[in-house]
Order: C-alpha cells, then structure tokens, then sequence
C-alpha cells in the first residue's frame, strides 16, 4: 500500500546498502527484481551490480556525491560500531533502517549521536530471506521521531519485496526475529530431516531430496493461498487410523515438536536480546 511515498510502478527509491551478505544481498535481489533506483552497496565481499548501481568494498570509498533516501544497515549486529562512523554523514539526510537483530533504536540512534550524526532517525526492520523472491515477510518499528512519511517509505521499500507489518513495542521485534526472522532456518532443517528420514526409509537419496523439497514448498504455497488455520489443514492430512495420525502421534507429544519449537524459538528470542549490547 502506497502512503504517499510512491506507488507500487515507480521506482523503489535510491537506497545505500550497506552490507550485502545472506540478509542484505536477499533483499536486494528483491528490490532489482522490483525496479531500483541507482543505488550504492557498501560490502568487502560483494564484486558486482548491474549497472546502474554501484558496489564499492570501503566505507571510505563511499561517493561523497550520492544521496541516498535510506540507508539500509544489515552488517552482522557486532560488526556495525565499526561502520557507523562512516555513515553519520549520509545519516543526517536519510533515516537508517536497520535490520540487525537485536540492535535497539536507542543504542543505534546514540552510536550515530555519538558518530556526529544527532537526531538520526532509526527504524528497525526484521526481514527474512525468501525477500529474494519477493516473498519476505519483515516487521518493522518506527518510534518517534520517525515521521509517518519515513514510515511510509520504509513501507515503500520492504513491501516491495514481501509481505510486511508493524509492531508497536521495540521487545516484540525479538520474537519477531525467533519467529520469522530465524523461521526459513527451521523450515529449511524441516526439508533436511525428511529427505534424510526418506533416505532411512530405503528411498535413493535424489527421490527423498525431491520429494520432501517439493512437500515442504508445496504446504506453504497451499497454506499462502488460504485463510484456513494451519491446524485444519493438518487435519486434512490426517485420516483417522492412518499414517499422519502414527506419525503426529510422536511429533505431536508434549515433549516432542510442541516442547521443542517453544525453546528453540525462546533460546532465539534470548539470543536476540543478549545481541544488543
Ligand atoms: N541471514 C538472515 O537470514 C537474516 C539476517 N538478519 C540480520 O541481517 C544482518 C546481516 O546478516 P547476514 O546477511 O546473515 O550477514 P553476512 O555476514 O552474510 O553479511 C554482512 C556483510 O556485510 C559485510 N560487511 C560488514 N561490515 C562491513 C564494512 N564495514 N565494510 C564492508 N563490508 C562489510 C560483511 O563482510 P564481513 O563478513 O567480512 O564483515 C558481509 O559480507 C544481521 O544483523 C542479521 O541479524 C535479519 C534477518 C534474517
Ligand atoms: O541468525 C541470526 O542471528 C539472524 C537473525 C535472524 C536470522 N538470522
């Protein structure tokens, strides 16, 4: 939805990237798919982007010429004290959108202050990376001073390439991040567990692989195209004395998948907070 900062056709405006590995590399797939304005990519380990955008290795390489309308920080939350500093000068004209876990508002709006660069605007975003194929989900928050028109171009950017939502609470984005930050992680080791499951199961490896590949992409995407709980669909599967119903039997204990995904998504949450500082 457009808040006035451009409409789906215009361009994704101007961004600086700043680090582009898993996350930030995901997401610029993501926006050149979509129609990127002539952008800048700050990272040592990227060599390339299409032409018109340009990638340089070095802060200090940064064009003094170039006005970004966001500056998107996605540096490994313990490497951004080290960048910071090269990017107060584009942070007194941009609002930094930061998607590092962990990192508040506060402390990277100080470590801006204190970099020169006081009254930077900080809106926290976590994406995750089906944004390569404009199928993110990120959830973003905006405390003040963050205008409703820096919301909107946040908005503007991010639902370009996914889906997108807003929290109100800062300690809500460390959920956010052991939910769907992490999430792909464990969907990923789901796809993992049943090929080799299969591959036990007597299947030749390449038949396992493609058929739970297919299964887990197939489930989303029936899951994408529908308002109905996911409990439901599960029933669905479930015929009464059948198969899903031996197999739920175990997974579903209450020391099995329930247990297990609450402390696995509770150890991320922590973690998040603990990346803070
Ligand atoms: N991976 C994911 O799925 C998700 C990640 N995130 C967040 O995104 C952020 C990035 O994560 P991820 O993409 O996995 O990390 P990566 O390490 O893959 O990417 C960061 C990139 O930035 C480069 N970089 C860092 N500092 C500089 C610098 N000063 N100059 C030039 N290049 C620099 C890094 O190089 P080098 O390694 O040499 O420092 C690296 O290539 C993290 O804060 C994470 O919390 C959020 C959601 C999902
Ligand atoms: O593992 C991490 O810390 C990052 C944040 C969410 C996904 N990857």
């Amino acid at each position: 939805m457009s808040h006035g900062a451009g409409t789906p056709r215009d361009p994704i405006p101007p961004l600086l990237l700043v680090g582009c590995g898993q996350m930030g590399g995901a997401m610029l797939a993501g926006w050149l798919a979509e129609g990127l304005a002539p952008s800048v990519i700050l990272d040592r380990h990227r060599d390339t982007v299409p032409a018109p955008h340009r990638v340089v290795p070095l802060a200090a390489d940064l064009p003094a010429d170039f006005v970004p309308s966001l500056i998107v920080l996605a540096t490994k939350p313990q490497k951004a004290a080290a960048v910071i500093p090269d990017l107060a000068r584009f942070a007194r004209h941009a609002p930094v959108l930061s998607v590092m876990a962990g990192k508040t508002v506060g402390g990277l709006a100080d470590a801006f202050a204190a970099a020169g660069a006081p009254g930077a605007v900080v809106i926290r975003a976590m994406p995750n990376t089906p944004s390569a194929i404009g199928q993110g989900m990120t959830v973003c928050y905006a405390p003040p001073p963050a205008t409703p028109a820096q919301r909107a171009l946040c908005e503007r950017v991010l639902s370009a390439i996914g889906d997108t939502a807003w929290v109100e609470a800062e300690d809500q984005m460390d959920a956010v991040t052991a939910v769907s930050g992490s999430g792909p992680a464990y969907v990923f080791l789901l796809a993992e567990l049943m090929e080799r499951a299969g591959i036990a199961q007597g299947l030749p490896p390449a038949l396992a692989r493609r058929i739970a590949r297919r299964t887990v992409s197939g489930a989303g995407a029936l899951m994408e195209r529908t308002d109905v709980d996911a409990a439901e669909l599960r029933r669905r599967v479930t015929s009464p004395g059948g198969t899903t119903q031996q197999a739920l039997s175990v997974l579903m204990a209450a020391d099995a998948w329930p247990a297990t995904l609450d402390a696995a998504i509770h150890a991320a949450a922590l973690r998040a907070r603990e990346l803070a500082s």
